[in-house]
């Protein structure tokens, strides 16, 4: 009885859900029809030129299906990660430039008029940035030592990796307990790691070190827990994902698992969280965790409602989160914003082509 309303959400959101269409990526198109709305009138020549010189992103031009950038990328390992979906589909691009914002932090606030194209990996509704898939389904993830020393990439890899890993842990042998490793890149991080310290045996939550650790400050107050690979969270039933600087690369892994997902907070997004709905595929928390217990326990005590979600959710990034989509998502991204461009883009003779040895996802 106490849990009918929750059990009544789940299954109104169930109800109230229509699957996407899987073709041509379709599924997340309406999020670039959003993120380019904007810039429906077309994008013109002066507008381009003041997006470059505020130099928030690497800016890159496609011009007879060649790739050029201009010398500098303040991180060379996410640029490369982003090229290598450019290139997998420049055969079938036009002529365009653009520029891509490679930090985590977005750089287009809705309240700065006009509203200038920088392509960011994510966002809140806050800002108007054209939102790509991340680096990271390639390269240029974050290094987490030692578990992964040259950075979270190779979604292809790391799916099939998390598949086999979820086929060990079946949803009746995993842990009934929460679980969290990261580091404190938001403090909105802090309040399950104190539950955690409170109540180990509800959540397994715990701080581990970044390249921007000092001291004990940074894992709030205790030293660094020891890195968890992802594949190893697939022994637990909750797997609990926050923003951090921006969103996190972690949300989509979780669901290969077989867990549970406790999304925490939802204003931070990449390009394929829309079409993840609460209750249907995951399980929202307030931003500052004040329904956590609550939730834990509801889904203790309905544990068939809660291997449903976890079901749904894990197909859902099975089917529409493959590598296809991703460069599909780029293809129509880079097509649709070729075809805003009211001039025809020149191509700067200081750029270098950009070329990479192996371009295919097969590779
Ligand atoms: O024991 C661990 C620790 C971390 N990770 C993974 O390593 C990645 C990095 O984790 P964390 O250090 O917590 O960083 P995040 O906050 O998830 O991501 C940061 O790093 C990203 C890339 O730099 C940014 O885009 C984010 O906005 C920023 O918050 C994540 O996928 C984690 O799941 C593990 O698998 N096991």
């Amino acid at each position: 009885k106490q849990w009918k309303k929750l059990r009544e959400r789940v299954s109104e959101a169930v109800k109230g859900y229509t699957p996407c269409n899987p073709d041509n990526c379709s599924c997340h198109l309406s999020v670039l029809q959003h993120d380019l709305q904007p810039f429906k009138r077309g994008i013109s020549e002066e507008v381009m030129a003041s997006t470059i010189q505020r130099g928030v992103g690497a800016h890159y031009q496609i011009i007879g299906h060649k790739l050029y950038r201009e010398q500098n990328c303040m991180f060379p390992a996410r640029c490369s990660g982003v090229e290598h979906f450019i290139l997998e589909v420049i055969d079938r691009l036009p002529d365009l430039e653009m520029v891509v914002n490679v930090r985590d932090y977005p750089q287009v606030p809705s309240w700065v008029q006009p509203t200038l194209p920088v392509f960011s990996f994510s966002k809140t509704s806050d800002y108007q940035d054209i939102m790509y898939p991340a680096w990271t389904f390639w390269e240029g993830g974050p290094a987490v030592w030692p578990i992964y020393p040259t950075g979270l990439g190779r979604w292809d890899l790391m799916r099939d990796d998390l598949k086999k890993s979820a086929a060990q842990w079946p949803w009746k042998k995993k842990e009934s307990r929460g679980f969290f490793r990261g580091s404190r890149t938001s403090p909105e991080r802090d309040p399950l790691i104190l539950l955690s310290r409170e109540n180990p045996e509800l959540v397994d939550a715990e701080y581990t070190k970044n390249q921007a650790w000092k001291s004990e400050k940074d894992t709030l107050g205790r030293p660094p827990a020891k890195e968890i690979p992802l594949v190893d969270h697939c022994k637990y039933k909750y797997l609990f994902n926050f923003r951090g600087v921006a969103a996190s690369f972690r949300f989509k892994h979780l669901f290969l698992c077989g867990a549970l997902v406790f999304h925490v907070g939802d204003e931070w997004q990449e390009f394929f969280y829309l079409q993840l709905k609460p209750w249907v595929h995951y399980i929202p928390v307030k931003q500052d965790l004040s329904d956590v217990r609550e939730l834990l326990q509801f889904v203790k005590e309905n544990d068939g409602v809660a291997e449903e979600i976890a079901r749904r959710g894990k197909e859902f990034i099975l089917e529409h989160l493959q590598m296809r989509d991703i460069s599909c998502y780029w293809e129509r991204l880079l097509s649709e914003f070729g075809g805003l461009l009211a001039y025809k883009p020149k191509r700067n003779n200081s750029y270098n082509q950009i070329i990479h040895r192996t371009s295919k996802t097969e590779l």
